[in-house]
């Protein structure tokens, strides 16, 4: 069972009993009336085939207080809208589900005004799907809260959406921000690249850097990358994010530079995440997990070092990695090792360590790459209310591209 802790920074609301789902729809959909919600889920074409989004769609469907749905799409070709289409007619029944096609032919213009502003119009990955979805929402006048969460995820349950709601949508709890947490877990310990390299690696900078209110703050969350979480909407749309993997923990580290600690919690979700598990390298189209984990790494230092002058940020690196490389990782894989051992898990050490060895591998890339090219990440936009104000035309082209 759940424990009761509570983090020094971070409120943290634990699963300790299961409330009525009946009543606690109905308190919900009583709470939202003057604030509607809006489920935002960014989506590859590819997941539209496999079994878990028309599963998610599916309850959805039932939920009262969802009263729209905003599918974020990329990887999708003209010959395969149509099939998007249909999924979301047959399996969200009567809801009303909106598509944004991000690489699609109607939301270049919108890429094209981004890039005249200035800034980078990538259209592809899962960061620029929720940033387009933000944009979409309040250029549509949503004035409500969004919640958003992965759509691979095996056993949805939409007790998921009432957690992530109660905190934002009930006055008394009344956060701006809530982030979902769990377990990654089957007949071993998942979430590789949570355990093996942001946890032993945020610690590594605390090492090298010593106590720093974001590094305080990134530590509180029980699962940083985990893709599910509420807020109001003029929060949520005030978060500069980038286009790809970073997108968790640059919004951790928005949500720390935007919010008080007061405004923002951390909610435990109640089970066992399962979804799919990429290999680590993956020579096909689609990312291995360790190119997924290179994108997060870059994110996370950039947010941590983005003050340090060049030359410091690169051999502050250099020692962030010799840590992790030489103690943290270890350390934390020990750690994980003694928990499978209680609990008669799998536990493959080979595995792991090969996962540990493929992950510094990403981090010596990239202490490389800041050596040669300084540090940056590719594609940061500023946040969807900056962009919205600043590029006027920019709110008509996206709400007219929907499909
Ligand atoms: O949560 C994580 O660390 C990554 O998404 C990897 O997940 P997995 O090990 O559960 O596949």
């Amino acid at each position: 069972m759940a424990d009761f802790y509570q983090h020094a920074r971070l409120p943290t609301l634990h699963h300790l009993a299961t409330p009525d789902a009946t009543a606690r729809d109905a308190e919900l959909v009583e709470l939202t009336q003057k604030r509607p919600v809006a489920l935002l889920l960014p989506a590859l074409f590819v997941e539209t085939q496999r079994p878990a989004l028309p599963a998610i769609l599916e309850q959805v469907a039932q939920v009262p207080y969802i009263s729209q749905v905003v599918l974020s799409m990329n990887g999708m070709a003209e010959s395969q809208v149509e099939a998007a289409l249909s999924l979301c007619r047959e399996s969200a029944g009567g809801k009303k589900v909106e598509v944004l096609w991000n690489d699609g032919p109607a939301l270049q213009a919108a890429h094209h005004r981004l890039a005249e502003g200035g800034w980078d119009g990538t259209c592809i990955g899962k960061g620029a799907n929720i940033w387009m979805g933000l944009a979409y929402l309040k250029a549509a006048g949503h004035e409500g809260i969004v919640i958003s969460h992965d759509t691979d995820i095996l056993n949805y349950s939409p007790s998921m959406l009432s957690k992530l709601c109660f905190p934002v949508a009930h006055p008394r709890l009344n956060y701006r921000f809530a982030k979902g947490y769990y377990s990654r877990v089957a007949d071993r310990l998942y979430g590789r690249v949570t355990r093996l390299l942001i946890f032993p690696l945020i610690q590594s900078f605390q090492d090298v850097l010593g106590s720093k209110p974001l590094l305080e703050h990134l530590m509180s969350f029980r699962y940083p990358l985990s893709g599910e979480f509420a807020g109001d909407l003029p929060t949520l749309a005030g978060f500069s994010l980038p286009p790809a993997w970073g997108l968790e923990i640059a919004m951790l580290c928005e949500s720390h530079r935007h919010l008080t600690p007061a405004e923002q919690c951390q909610v435990d979700l109640g089970f066992h995440f399962e979804h799919r598990h990429r290999q680590l390298i993956n020579p096909g189209l689609e990312q291995g997990l360790v190119a997924a984990a290179a994108d997060v790494v870059r994110c996370l230092t950039w947010q941590i070092l983005r003050e340090a002058e060049e030359r410091a940020a690169e051999s502050l690196l250099r020692l962030v990695l010799e840590r992790y490389a030489k103690h943290r990782a270890h350390e934390w894989m020990q750690r994980y090792e003694h928990v499978a051992l209680l609990n008669g898990l799998i536990f493959d050490h080979a595995e792991e360590s090969l996962a540990i060895r493929a992950f510094t591998e990403a981090l010596e890339e990239l202490v490389a790459s800041v050596a040669t090219k300084g540090l940056h990440v590719a594609g940061m936009r500023p946040s969807p209310a900056h962009a919205l104000e600043q590029l006027p035309q920019l709110g008509q082209q996206i709400v007219a591209s929907v499909l």
